[in-house]
């Protein structure tokens, strides 16, 4: 791929910023701060405080992102691992909830579902070919912001309704 495909195709061009407040818990063992999700973005970038609490999902097991001063946690999310026909995996995680204090992180989502436009996606051409046929089927940013609005954060992936 040229260098500048992704962004040639509009990737970069919304980006969205959420700050995150956790209060403290007083019963985490039930609670969650963030229930188990993949974000809908191209790229998320995470700044996290050091109360600690981000979990990424990797074989099966809950692995602890531990926060590092200065350090950026970066996610790959669902629109690229659709971009690219699944080289790039959009990874699952979940923010644990927490009695010591409260816990505060910054997201930067990349996700031109913040600049609605008729441009029609789907796995990128150069990526797929006869023995790697596409496994998504293409759509346009309104119809796939409305589904993962609508899914809500009930632990599926969004990817599903995309499957050929
Ligand atoms: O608070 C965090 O560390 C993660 C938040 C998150 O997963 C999200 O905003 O999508
Ligand atoms: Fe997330």
């Amino acid at each position: 791929l040229n260098s500048d495909k992704l962004k040639s195709l509009g990737c970069m061009k919304g980006l969205l910023l959420l700050c995150h407040y956790y209060p403290p818990c007083p019963q985490p063992d039930i609670t969650l701060g963030t229930s188990k999700h993949s974000d809908n973005t191209f790229i998320t970038m995470l700044l996290q405080d050091q109360i600690g609490g981000l979990q990424v999902l990797h074989q099966d097991c809950w692995v602890d992102v531990s926060p590092i001063p200065g350090a950026l946690v970066i996610n790959i999310g669902d629109f690229l691992q659709l971009m690219t026909n699944d080289k790039f995996k959009s990874v699952e995680h979940r923010v644990l909830a927490n009695k010591a204090g409260p816990r505060i992180s910054v997201a930067c989502f990349f996700s031109s579902s913040v600049i609605p436009n008729s441009t029609v996606y789907g796995p990128i051409k150069e990526l797929v070919s006869e023995e790697n046929p596409p496994k998504y089927r293409e759509f346009t940013v309104p119809e796939y912001s409305k589904g993962y609005i609508e899914k809500g954060l009930d632990g599926t992936s969004h990817l599903l309704n995309y499957k050929i």
